[in-house]
């Protein structure tokens, strides 16, 4: 389709749009009384009109039936989880088994490291991403450091090339190679959080495990973003948080995949508590732990359902939607997006670079554009005037629009700002 830099353009562009309606399922806040131009959702995505009622279900059901709401609830609480496995599964390509949901994502990320970080003799290191988001590079030292190696030994970080923003495949693939019998995990971003690089899941998985190691994926960036078949790719474990694209709320519940190979291993360490717990006995008190079979063994502590709450009414709304349609308005209005920012630049004479890969293939719902020769002021001047980015250092901003509730019409109208924002300083 060949785009044009125009109102009437994107318009029709929205017309034919069959997601287009969900952005009025959203609250958006409003900057000079106008619904902003969101394109932050790869860091907390919007409130989704329905969460309320999920939050005030459970908050009314606390009142009138406070302890008794484990058990009575409209939906009870002691088994709140298990609403996520259907939907869940179908969005990260597993079966319902092996997904749950509970704690946070670092803390998971943990969790699934005491059963698949197991260093023994010469196999102990771990191959992640360069640059990885800080919180998994903190939690590979404390990992490695708990073990008693140190991070500049076991951490082995795949690096770009001179010059590159992205991490060749055939890198990633030959580190391997090298590290080989040294290996024990392969854990990387399946969607880096600096460029929006999309990585072969697949291809990564299988050349990891013939090198004889576990690997498992933060899929903080993926989750409710890219396509994943986890069960088939056969992933061993992962963990993505919920508020990004998932649109539940600051901070909340994480999900995790284990694969179903994992599930009857009686020699996988990992950390127990009750809501792993044999889920017919749980409420007998006995003293042995028997772990529910597949993902929900993994669970530690009762649920936070009112953080599930929110969860649950994203979740649903997914299943809804369906990942293969939101997948086709991802790419056609990230393209679009794309063909903005080259008009504009060509408008204003500038220098962008968008270091996000231009094959569609290795990309999601993210552009990360190098404004050279511009300033946070321009940053701070799209703020101001209704364009929710956000700013990474040195003068990279990423831009996410959304398919659910981003449109055409906004891409255009965030080109025309962007453009003001450059001429008018
Ligand atoms: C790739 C990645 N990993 C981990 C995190 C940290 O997640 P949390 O604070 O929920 O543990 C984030 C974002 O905050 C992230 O983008
Ligand atoms: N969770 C966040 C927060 O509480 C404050 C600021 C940012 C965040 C984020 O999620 C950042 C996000 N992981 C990123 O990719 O930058």
């Amino acid at each position: 389709m060949t785009f044009q830099n125009t109102r009437e353009f994107a318009k029709q562009l929205d017309a034919q749009d069959a997601l287009n309606h969900y952005q009025n399922e959203f609250i958006f806040p409003k900057v000079n009384d106008k619904r902003v131009i969101y394109f932050t959702g790869n860091s907390l995505g919007l409130q989704p009109k329905n969460t309320k009622a999920y939050v005030d279900e459970v908050m009314n059901d606390w009142a009138e039936l406070a302890v008794e709401g484990h058990f009575y609830a409209q939906k009870p609480w002691w088994d709140y989880q298990e609403r996520f496995a259907e939907p869940l599964s179908k969005i990260v390509g597993a079966l319902p088994s092996e997904v749950t949901v509970m704690n946070t994502l670092t803390v998971n990320l943990h969790l699934l490291m005491v059963s698949f970080y197991q260093p023994k003799g010469k196999r102990y290191k771990i191959i992640c991403e360069e640059k990885a988001f800080p919180s998994d590079q903190y939690m590979f030292q404390s990992q490695v450091h708990f073990h008693g190696y140190k991070p500049e030994d076991a951490i082995v970080e795949i690096k770009r090339r001179e010059g590159e923003h992205n991490i060749r495949l055939e890198d990633v693939l030959a580190k391997i190679e090298e590290v080989g019998d040294e290996l024990a995990l392969v854990l990387i971003g399946g969607v880096n959080y600096y460029t929006g690089q999309v990585f072969d899941i697949k291809t990564i998985t299988a050349a990891g495990q013939k090198a004889g190691a576990k690997v498992g994926w933060d899929l903080a960036h993926a989750a409710g973003n890219i396509k994943l078949e986890l069960h088939d790719w056969n992933v061993d474990f992962a963990a993505w948080c919920s508020y990004k694209y998932m649109n539940s709320g600051p901070g909340n519940a994480s999900g995790i995949f284990v694969h179903e190979k994992h599930h009857n291993d009686p020699d996988l360490p990992r950390f127990a508590g009750w809501w792993g717990h044999n889920k017919e006995r749980r409420f007998k008190m006995e003293p042995n732990f028997d772990p529910v079979h597949g993902a929900g063994g993994w669970q530690i502590s009762n649920l936070p359902v009112l953080s599930l709450a929110p969860y649950l009414a994203s979740v649903e709304m997914f299943a809804e939607v369906g990942m293969d349609a939101l997948i086709a308005k991802r790419d056609h209005i990230t393209s679009y997006l794309e063909f903005i920012l080259h008009e504009i630049d060509k408008e204003v004479k500038g220098n962008f670079e968008i270091i996000t890969p231009s094959n569609p293939k290795e990309r999601a719902s993210q552009l990360s554009v190098f404004l050279h020769g511009e300033g946070r002021s321009l940053f701070d001047y799209l703020m101001k005037n209704g364009v929710i980015t956000d700013w990474r250092e040195p003068n990279v901003i990423r831009l996410a629009p959304v398919p659910l509730y981003c449109s055409y019409e906004d891409m255009y109208d965030f080109g025309q700002i962007l453009k003001k924002g450059i001429l008018g300083k």
